[in-house]
């Protein structure tokens, strides 16, 4: 009778836990965006088991790379999610795929715990997320009680079966971003590309027509381009535009967006900034890279670009198109003032290696 009564009372705690985990997986199944999910399913987790602390590691290269920008910028995320190497990964779970509890020498954890968690939590339940059945992530939960992931007394076989649904809903959310991915950006640099470009000017101009606020456009191009690829070929000539695209975002990342506009052409909008602080910015980036030579196989390779902007304030165009067109038209002012001096030590370089 007491055994039947138990069993009667697993089966109801097995009810229940299958009840939570159909509530979690409703809630992130549907999700398109990686920053939500995270969001979500660690507050689930949390809620619903009643976990202090949630998080999750994913690796920092494919097929996961494309969600570091996004996700790094939400400082709500800062403590729940953490992009580490593979092999620190394997490092905790070594290849049994299962669940690893961990309740003495924390410390051997600390890569994958958040640094706010890291003298608070006494024990911690790791998870394996896979991906077409290769390691992605894992999923950890943490306590301050040291019995709470004691791998003496805890099975770990409910955790392993939250991971399995965690990691199939990972799947479809990071596949539904890598397709967004794909549509938005530039292959050769990840910049956003001309289309995602066309889509924030029209939607800026529009706000800024009615709020008044500041918006300007800047071209930039490099110079002599066509000759760096002639003489050096086109591999180097990708890694000349992959450099001035990562220096680029560098220095607009905060304040606003940049893109490839086509070939050698690079556009960057700042809302809400002017005309002369955004042209400081173009500045900042030519000075850079004419001291900043690209190192290609033996050769530094010297860079210089053009640039020429317009601004809502200072051009009151009647377009988002003719703010476009005025900041490219000053571009080729620009190009053809200079074009006796700055990019003669381009030709100069080339001449000499040809
Ligand atoms: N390597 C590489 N070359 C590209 C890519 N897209 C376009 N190009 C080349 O970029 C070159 C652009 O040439 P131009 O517009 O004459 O540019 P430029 O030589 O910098 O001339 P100026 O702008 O007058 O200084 C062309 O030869 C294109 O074939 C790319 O993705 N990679």
């Amino acid at each position: 009778m007491h055994d039947i009564q138990q069993l009667i009372e697993n089966v109801r705690q097995n009810e229940q836990i299958a009840l939570k985990f159909f509530e979690i997986e409703r809630c992130i199944l549907s999700i398109g965006r990686c920053d939500q999910f995270v969001s979500t399913l660690t507050r689930e987790v949390q809620k619903h088991f009643n976990v202090p602390y949630v998080w999750v590691n994913l690796i920092n290269e494919a097929p996961l790379s494309h969600l570091i920008e996004n996700l790094e910028k939400t400082t709500d995320l800062r403590d729940r999610v953490l992009f580490t190497r593979r092999s620190a990964m394997i490092d905790m779970i070594k290849s049994s795929n299962k669940t690893v509890l961990v309740n003495e020498n924390i410390q051997s954890c600390r890569e994958i715990i958040p640094s706010s968690y890291r003298d608070i939590i006494s024990s911690v339940a790791i998870s394996p997320l896979t991906i077409d059945g290769a390691l992605v992530g894992l999923f950890c939960q943490g306590d301050s009680n040291v019995d709470r992931y004691n791998p003496e007394t805890k099975d770990t076989f409910l955790l392993d079966q939250l991971a399995i649904k965690i990691s199939i809903c990972l799947s479809n959310v990071t596949a539904r971003e890598k397709l967004e991915y794909l549509a938005t950006r530039d292959s050769l640099t990840g910049l956003l590309n001309r289309r995602q470009l066309e889509l924030m000017l029209e939607r800026e101009f529009t706000r800024s027509k009615q709020t008044g606020r500041d918006l300007t456009a800047i071209f930039i191009d490099c110079d002599a381009f066509k000759a760096i690829n002639d003489t050096l070929g086109h591999n180097c000539g990708d890694e000349v535009l992959e450099y001035i695209a990562r220096r680029l975002l560098k220095y607009v990342q905060k304040q606003g967006l940049a893109f490839r506009f086509a070939g050698d052409e690079f556009v960057f909008v700042l809302p809400g900034k002017s005309l002369e602080h955004s042209l400081q910015v173009a500045e900042t980036l030519h000075n850079y890279l004419q001291s900043n030579p690209l190192r290609y196989k033996t050769n530094l390779v010297p860079i210089t670009v053009s640039y020429g902007g317009a601004s809502m304030n200072a051009d009151t165009p009647g377009s988002y198109k003719q703010l476009l067109r005025l900041a490219d038209e000053r571009l080729y002012s620009y190009k053809n003032n200079k074009k006796r001096s700055v990019p003669t030590k381009v030709l100069k370089f080339l001449n000499k290696i040809r």
